[in-house]
């Protein structure tokens, strides 16, 4: 008889989001994001983190301040950096999972990427304004978007 207890795609995908974003160097909050075709095929990744090229000992990271003290203008969003890794035009049809709801800069990308679906875990800031862009935008273009259900299966990193 085959094992019962296997993970759901949702809880693979969401854990492959959950383990990117702990690559992340944002002390205050971690995201991860995993792009998956329609036949459930991981398509990229990403996390939160400065560009390349720009040194992440140099950079700050800081949330309060004069605006160049802090990370906002400079810190790359785990979806921009997922859609980003792909090669243009792969995403059609596509879903991705974050641990994060996205923001209005990367609910724009998400549109013009194809992206038809995000699965997301934690909608913390669901009282901004960039938040509900967001939501406006997704539902004037037929983007839907959920909450990653917690099916009982608890996903452990032991390293
Ligand atoms: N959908 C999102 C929203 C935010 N981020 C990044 C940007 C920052 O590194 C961090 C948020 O920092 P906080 O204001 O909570 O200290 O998360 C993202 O990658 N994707
Ligand atoms: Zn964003």
């Amino acid at each position: 008889m085959k094992r019962q207890d296997y993970i759901h795609w949702d809880a693979y995908f969401m854990g492959v989001a959950l383990l990117s974003a702990q690559r992340s160097k944002d002390a205050n909050t971690q995201v991860g994001a995993c792009i998956v075709s329609p036949e459930n095929k991981i398509l990229s990744v990403g996390y939160n983190g400065m560009p390349t090229g720009c040194d992440d000992d140099l950079m700050p990271w800081g949330r309060e301040g004069s605006a160049l003290d802090t990370k906002y203008l400079f810190v790359c969003h785990a979806e921009l950096n997922a859609i980003l890794n792909t090669p243009a035009g792969k995403l059609t049809g596509a879903r991705v999972y974050v641990t994060l709801f996205p923001c209005s800069e990367c609910a724009k990308a998400i549109i013009q990427s194809g992206i038809k679906e995000v699965i997301y875990l934690s909608d913390k800031y669901a009282d901004t304004d960039s938040t509900r862009a967001s939501k406006k935008m997704f539902d004037m273009t037929g983007v839907s978007y959920r909450p990653y259900e917690v099916t009982g299966t608890e996903l452990t990193l032991s390293l």
